[in-house]
C-alpha cells in the first residue's frame, strides 16, 4: 500500500502541491491526471524518492520515504519500476542489455539467468526476438515496450508510468494501455500512472486523482468521475470529447 499523510512540497517560496491525502491499494491502477503545471510531475517525483516533501509522509509499506537515507531509499527503489516519458533507454546497448541493465547492477544472478528473464519479459510485452536490435531501429511504442520490459525485469511491487501515451498516436496508446492492463493482470502489481490523456485514463484505472492547482480535486472510480458535477472535472472531460471528434 501507498500512502501520503498531508504532503506539501514547494520550491523556494512557492508550494506547488498543497495537503495531499492519498492511498493507493495493494494491486490497484490509480491514474494521476491533471493539466500542464498543475503538479502531476512532482507528485510522481515524491513517491520515487526523488524529491522529498517540504511536509508531510509518503508511506510505501511500513516505511515513511520521506525519513530515508539515499542508501535506504534506494533499496526501496528496487521494488519499483519506472516507465519514463521519453522510455529513457540506453542508446549505445542493446534493447537486450537494456532490460538486463538493473539485473546486472543490483543482483548477482548467473548470465544465464538473466538471458531467461530478458526473455521471459520482452515475450510478455510483445518484442520476442528484438533483444539484439538497438533503441534507435525501433518505433517510440517499441521504446516504450523495452521501458516497460526493463522496468519488470526485477519483478516490482509498483510500477510507476510517467505519461505513457505521450509521443504516440492513438492506436499505439491504445496497444500501450492493452499492454499496462496485462502487465497488472499478470504480475499483480499496483500501478501508478501519470498523464493528461483522460481516454487513457479511463481504460487503464481502477480508480483517477485528478490534480488541480497542487490539490487533488477529485478522487474515485472511473465510472463516479465521469459523473462528477465539479466543473473543472467535466471541463477536462470536454477536452476529450474535442479530441475525439478532431480525430474523426
Ligand atoms: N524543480 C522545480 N523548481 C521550481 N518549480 C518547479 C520545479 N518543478 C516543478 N515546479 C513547478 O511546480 C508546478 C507543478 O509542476 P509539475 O511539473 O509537477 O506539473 P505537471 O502537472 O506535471 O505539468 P506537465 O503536465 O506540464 O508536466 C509548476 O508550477 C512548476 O513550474
Amino acid at each position: 500500500m501507498i500512502r501520503l499523510v498531508d504532503v506539501c512540497k514547494s520550491f523556494g517560496e512557492k508550494e506547488v502541491l498543497h495537503h495531499i491525502n492519498l492511498t493507493i491499494e495493494e494491486g490497484e491502477t490509480l491514474a494521476i491526471i491533471g493539466g500542464s503545471g498543475s503538479g502531476k510531475s512532482t507528485l510522481l517525483r515524491l513517491l520515487i524518492g526523488l524529491i522529498r516533501p517540504t511536509a508531510g509522509e509518503i508511506w510505501i509499506g511500513d516505511q515513511d520515504i520521506a525519513q530515508l537515507t539515499e542508501k535506504e531509499l534506494d533499496k526501496v527503489r528496487l521494488h519499483m519500476g519506472m516507465v519514463f516519458q521519453y522510455s529513457a533507454l540506453f542508446d549505445s546497448m542493446t534493447v537486450g542489455d537494456n532490460v538486463a541493465f538493473g539485473l546486472r547492477e543490483h543482483t548477482d544472478l548467473p548470465e544465464t539467468e538473466i538471458q531467461r528473464i530478458v526473455t521471459e519479459k520482452l515475450h510478455l510485452v510483445g518484442l520476442d526476438n528484438a533483444a539484439q536490435r538497438m533503441p534507435s531501429e525501433l518505433s517510440g511504442g517499441m521504446k516504450k515496450r523495452v521501458s516497460l520490459a526493463r522496468a519488470i525485469a526485477f519483478g516490482p511491487d509498483i510500477i510507476f508510468y510517467d505519461e505513457p501515451s505521450s509521443g504516440l498516436d492513438p492506436l499505439m496508446t491504445a496497444k500501450i494501455d492493452e499492454l499496462i492492463l496485462h502487465t497488472q493482470q499478470t504480475l499483480d502489481v499496483t500501478s501508478v500512472v501519470v498523464t493528461h490523456d483522460m481516454v487513457s485514463a479511463c481504460r487503464i484505472a481502477d480508480r483517477i486523482a485528478m490534480v488541480h492547482e497542487g490539490s487533488i480535486i477529485a478522487l474515485d472510480t472511473v465510472e463516479n468521475i465521469k459523473q462528477s458535477k465539479d466543473e473543472r472535472v467535466r471541463a477536462f472531460f470536454r477536452t476529450v470529447a474535442i479530441d475525439r471528434e478532431a480525430q474523426g
